[in-house]
């Protein structure tokens, strides 16, 4: 069926695109960005992210990553300015992550990955009615991705490592309430953007992409608890560990990646 897609040897990145012809695309993520060949954009403002506390719901393991879900109803938690012409809401935000060790960040910097990286996906409310909607519409979604480097623990990390234990399977999901991603965004919001996709399948080429430059740092024993999580469900006897649930570097196609100061 359409959804047994993963990073797997049988069903990875490189096999996606025989269910996926997106996959090979004029504009899919990630990418590799070389900061010397970037044109810096003086036109370009900076990004303003306004999360408001009381938006998000619920934890999830969607077999591929694990996902804090938000209240998308109104205009409470957005992000704005920087590339974007209107708010995008805030949808949910997950990670990608690597083995014990080895890095496992989506886009790559002058060819360096980082341990993981964190995706907040937004959507286009103004321009269009659903999620879903955007999603498949040229530039519907923005989604700001944040680099995680290994160092010392992050202080609001713990957070989120703390109820992934309840989050072991595929499919399960628990109540996750009060949570300000605000917390996890590093102190500069310098960032560069690109037009891209969805770094999954379905790979849509929807994602203008803002990926800030200075990293946040967590600790390896923070990361561990990611590799803890089970791609696979409860009812399920063979258990597989979730990591390397990053896809690698795309063709840039001719793409322009700018930055802002
Ligand atoms: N691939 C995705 N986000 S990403 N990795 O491109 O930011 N998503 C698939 C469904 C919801 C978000
Ligand atoms: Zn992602």
């Amino acid at each position: 069926s359409g959804n047994n897609w993963g990073y797997g040897k049988e069903n990875g990145p490189s096999l996606w695109h025989k269910q996926y012809p997106t996959a090979k695309g004029s504009r899919q993520s990630p990418i590799d960005i070389v900061p010397h060949q970037l044109s810096h954009d003086p036109s370009l403002g900076p990004i303003v992210p306004n999360y408001d506390q009381c938006t998000s719901l619920n934890i999830s393991n969607n077999g591929h990553s694990v996902a804090v879900e938000f209240d998308d109803s109104d205009d409470r938690s957005v992000i704005r300015g920087g590339p974007l012409d209107n708010p995008y809401r805030l949808k949910q935000f997950h990670f990608h992550w690597g083995g014990k060790g080895c890095h496992g960040s989506e886009h790559t910097v002058a060819g360096n990955s980082y341990a993981s990286e964190l995706h907040l996906v937004h959507w286009n409310a103004v321009k269009y009615k659903t999620y879903e909607e955007a999603a498949t519409a040229p530039n519907g979604l923005a989604v700001l991705g944040i680099f995680l480097q290994t160092g010392d623990d992050h202080r609001w990390l713990h957070t989120i490592t703390d109820a992934l234990y309840m989050v072991k399977f595929k499919g399960s999901v628990t109540d996750f309430k009060g949570f300000n991603p605000k917390c996890l965004l590093p102190s500069s919001l310098h960032y560069w953007t690109y037009l891209g996709s969805l770094t999954t399948p379905p790979l849509h080429e929807s994602v203008i992409w803002i990926i800030l430059k200075e990293p946040i740092s967590v600790s390896e024993r923070q990361l561990s608890k990611f590799r803890m999580l089970l791609s696979t469900g409860e009812e399920e006897d063979q258990r597989i560990h979730m990591e390397n649930n990053f896809r690698p570097p795309q063709p840039l196609k001719g793409r322009r990646v700018r930055s802002s100061v």
